[in-house]
């Protein structure tokens, strides 16, 4: 386990040294819990909004009054965090709050990625009703959001961090609710600032879609600068 000093600041997020990883693959990214409790929060959050958005009520407002308590009570106990203020992206801050990886954001499912000696990077995952697109489906910009992040970590598994310029989806076969998932991502080249990384989504044998996506790097990231704050 190492610490991924190109692409974060003080506080870097751990990674991993792909030669280290076993056949299972290595956690990749993995997100400290700093003992507030506010990982359980997320958790117990991604358990409400499966119940909320899968269930059909009588009556739920004394469900509403306790959860506008809750929320009443986190705004004021919580330090707000500003988005625009992250000195990299690779600060636990920053990689918490995403909607696919995020271990604080109760959105995300969240991703946990390992990754393999070649720079695959892997995750296995289930969606439940809240991700629902077609009925029994995932939603296809779901599955596009998860692709992008892949995508990203298999360039960060790289040693590059790059902003999406185009994202490729091709939707082969339904993508299932309740199903074990598995997608797969790997970075194939680069030129200059172009990186050029790919991926699948199976369940099963059965391919449901697969990526391709072109990222640019930022300017002010390259050699010398890549502990620097991204700039456009
Ligand atoms: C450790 C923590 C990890 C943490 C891991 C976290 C992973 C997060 C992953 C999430 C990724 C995202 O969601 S990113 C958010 C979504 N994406 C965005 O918002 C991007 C918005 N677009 C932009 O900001 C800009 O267009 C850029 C940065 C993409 C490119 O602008 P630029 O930097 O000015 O680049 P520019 O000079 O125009 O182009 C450079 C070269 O790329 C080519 N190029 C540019 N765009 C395109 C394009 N769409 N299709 C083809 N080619 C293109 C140009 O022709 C040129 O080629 P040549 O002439 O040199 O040959």
């Amino acid at each position: 386990m190492s610490t991924d000093s190109s692409a974060s600041g003080e506080q870097p997020v751990e990674t991993t040294d792909p030669g280290s990883v076993d056949a299972d693959g290595a956690p990749f990214l993995q997100q400290p819990d700093d003992g507030s409790g506010h990982l359980e929060l997320a958790a117990e959050l991604r358990r409400l909004r499966g119940l909320v958005a899968g269930s059909t009520f009588e009556d739920v407002h004394d469900a509403v009054a306790t959860v506008r308590e809750l929320s009443d009570h986190l705004e004021k106990v919580g330090t707000r965090v500003n988005p625009f203020t992250y000195e990299t992206w690779g600060v636990p801050e920053h990689i918490g709050a995403n909607p696919a990886i995020g271990s604080r954001n109760p959105i995300s499912p969240p991703l946990e990625p390992v990754v393999f000696p070649d720079g695959t990077v892997r995750v296995e995952l289930t969606l439940g009703i809240e991700y629902q697109g077609p009925p029994g489906c995932v939603h296809g910009g779901i599955v596009a959001l998860l692709f992008d992040e892949m995508l990203g970590l298999a360039n960060a598994a790289a040693g590059s961090v790059g902003m999406t310029a185009d994202l490729r989806v091709t939707y082969k076969s339904p993508t299932p609710l309740l199903q074990p998932l598995r997608i797969e991502a790997r970075q194939i080249r680069t030129e200059g600032r172009k990186i050029w990384t790919e991926a699948t989504l199976h369940t099963g044998d059965t391919l449901c879609a697969r990526t391709e996506g072109l990222f640019i790097e930022p300017r002010g990231i390259r050699d010398e600068d890549r502990d620097k704050p991204i700039e456009g």
